[in-house]
């Protein structure tokens, strides 16, 4: 059994924020059947403490990073965990990152180098009888893992770091530096040192044994200038030891024959029954009865996200007669821009501020067309509900959407493998286009509900590529690494 210990900031169902959340609590069970025994180290925010089952207190810190801390141990929502339970830090309400007033808590930098280095502690074997072989990195928050153990005295110790989006990379002003508990010559080109600053992603990408971001396709967009956002060059520095990755999701939770958010569960068999979640949608956005077709969103209101490009596209889906419902929250001037669309359009296009789990599946279960319009995407998990779902995915290609969705062009229509549309390159003209083409293809009833069946068909589970982690974790603790098809 390969020991993994993984770290992440957030883990469903104990806290979720994106799809990293989702992520984090798929792998450990999907790795379980591929040899890989993982536990999880969570901060010990107010909601992970909420859903903490039995657990015992397996360490105790009188100073970490000069507040006092505790290590729990125990089950939660399916998972095994070990959380850190650092009340000055992590006992704060809400977003896990933002503070009230929407701005970043000061002391990030803290909160999130204590759990770096309390992972890489446990990585030496900090708690009895508990001593892993990797321990699996995500995001910044977790990027100063590596340096901790590159930097520590262990040799067998190994790292995986995994970018869920290059975006968000944790810098900070060198004067931290003396605070992190790493040796002077970590300062450096081959350490934590960015641009003068202090860099938790760079540091990751830098230090740890092996790199993998969420799709192929993103993998080698990280290599380019243009989506590499600074890292593109160490990236190229070592890119035999990077590898693309493709997420799955969790088959379980998203099930449509199963799924208590739905008015109506349902098959590829009976897909009929989706009408009553299209009216259970439509009730919850306000919108009014129609058969037309329902285009959806479930997003973070971002720049990235293509939403500007989407609100640019309304006037156009509302003249056929189109519906939208839009799920998310974000940048004030998107939301404005949708709220307007909506106010606008009464009936027609409907916004749901803030965050739903339960909204977004029903969503899924009820929305014709889910649009995806992003301007990069690592791997992009809506799509991949959607495609579990019958909900026809419209998205940019680019990222994870290039690698999950199959393009219904007139070749793949003809060859029946069509499972969506894609447009590129990322503009409010390519966009337009898109959705005139699913438009007409929502017009053929036959052919859309075959597109359907196909998606709902795919194969969007952990299967694969838990099995590609469980090899590349293997090749770290000493088996040969056979392939090197995902670079
Ligand atoms: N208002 C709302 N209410 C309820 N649910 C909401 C919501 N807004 C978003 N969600 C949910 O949050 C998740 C978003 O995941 P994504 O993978 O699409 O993007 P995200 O940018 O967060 O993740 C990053 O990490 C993931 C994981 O690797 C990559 O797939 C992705 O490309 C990368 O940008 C989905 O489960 C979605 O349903």
């Amino acid at each position: 059994m390969i020991e993994v210990l993984s770290v992440t900031s957030e883990i469903y169902p104990l806290i979720k924020t994106g799809g990293l959340a989702d992520v984090a609590g798929a792998l450990p069970a999907a790795l379980s059947k591929n040899g890989v025994s993982m536990r999880t180290l969570v901060p010990g925010y107010p909601a992970v403490k909420a859903k903490m089952g039995p657990s015992r207190e397996v360490y105790y810190f009188a100073d970490l990073f000069g507040v006092e801390a505790r290590l729990f141990a125990g089950r939660a929502g399916g998972l095994d965990i070990i959380m850190l339970d650092a009340p000055a830090l992590y006992d704060r309400p809400g977003n896990p990152y933002v503070g009230p007033e929407g701005w970043d808590w000061p002391d990030n930098w803290k909160r999130f180098a204590a759990l770096s280095w309390v992972a890489s502690e446990l990585g030496l074997g900090l708690v009895e009888g508990y001593r892993p072989h990797i321990i699996h990195a995500h995001d910044w928050q977790a990027g100063l893992v590596p340096a901790y153990v590159k930097y520590g005295p262990s040799s067998t110790l190994k790292t995986v770091m995994t970018v869920h989006n290059m975006a968000f990379q944790g810098t900070f002003g060198s004067d931290i530096f003396g605070q992190l508990r790493l040796p002077p010559h970590a300062f450096s080109l081959e350490g934590v040192e960015y641009y003068g600053g202090v860099g938790y992603l760079k540091s990751g990408v830098e230090c740890a044994d092996v790199v993998t971001t969420v799709s192929p396709t993103y993998a080698a967009e990280i290599r380019t200038p243009d989506f590499g956002m600074g890292l593109d060059g160490l990236l190229n520095n070592r890119s035999e030891t990077v590898f693309g990755v493709l997420n799955g999701i969790d088959m379980d939770a998203w099930n449509p024959s199963t799924d208590q958010s739905l008015r109506s569960t349902y098959s590829v068999n009976s897909l009929g029954s989706r009408n009553l979640n299209k009216a259970a949608v439509q009730e919850a956005f306000g919108l009014e009865p129609s058969n037309g077709p329902l285009f959806a969103v479930v997003s973070r209101l971002t720049w990235q996200k293509g939403i500007d490009l989407l609100a640019g596209c309304i006037e156009l889906l509302v003249s056929h007669g189109a519906q939208l419902a839009v799920l998310g929250s974000g940048e004030a001037e998107l939301e404005n821009a949708i709220r307007a669309a909506s106010v606008a359009h009464p009936g027609r296009v409907g916004l749901v501020t803030g965050y739903n789990e339960q909204l977004s599946h029903l969503l899924q279960g009820g929305a014709d067309v889910i649009v995806v319009p992003s301007r990069f995407e690592p791997c992009g998990l809506t799509q991949l509900y959607a495609l579990r779902y019958g909900c026809v995915p419209l998205v940019s290609r680019v990222g994870g959407l290039n690698d999950t969705v199959i393009d219904a062009n007139v070749a793949a229509l003809q060859a029946e493998v069509a499972t969506g549309v894609q447009f590129a390159p990322p503009s409010q003209d390519g966009l337009a286009n898109a959705i005139r083409r699913t438009l007409a293809l929502y017009a053929d009833e036959k052919s859309w509900k075959k597109m359907q069946r196909r998606g709902m068909k795919s194969d969007v589970s952990w299967e694969t590529s838990a099995a590609r982690y469980a090899q590349l974790y293997a090749s770290l603790i000493g088996l040969k690494l056979d392939d090197d098809q995902d670079h």
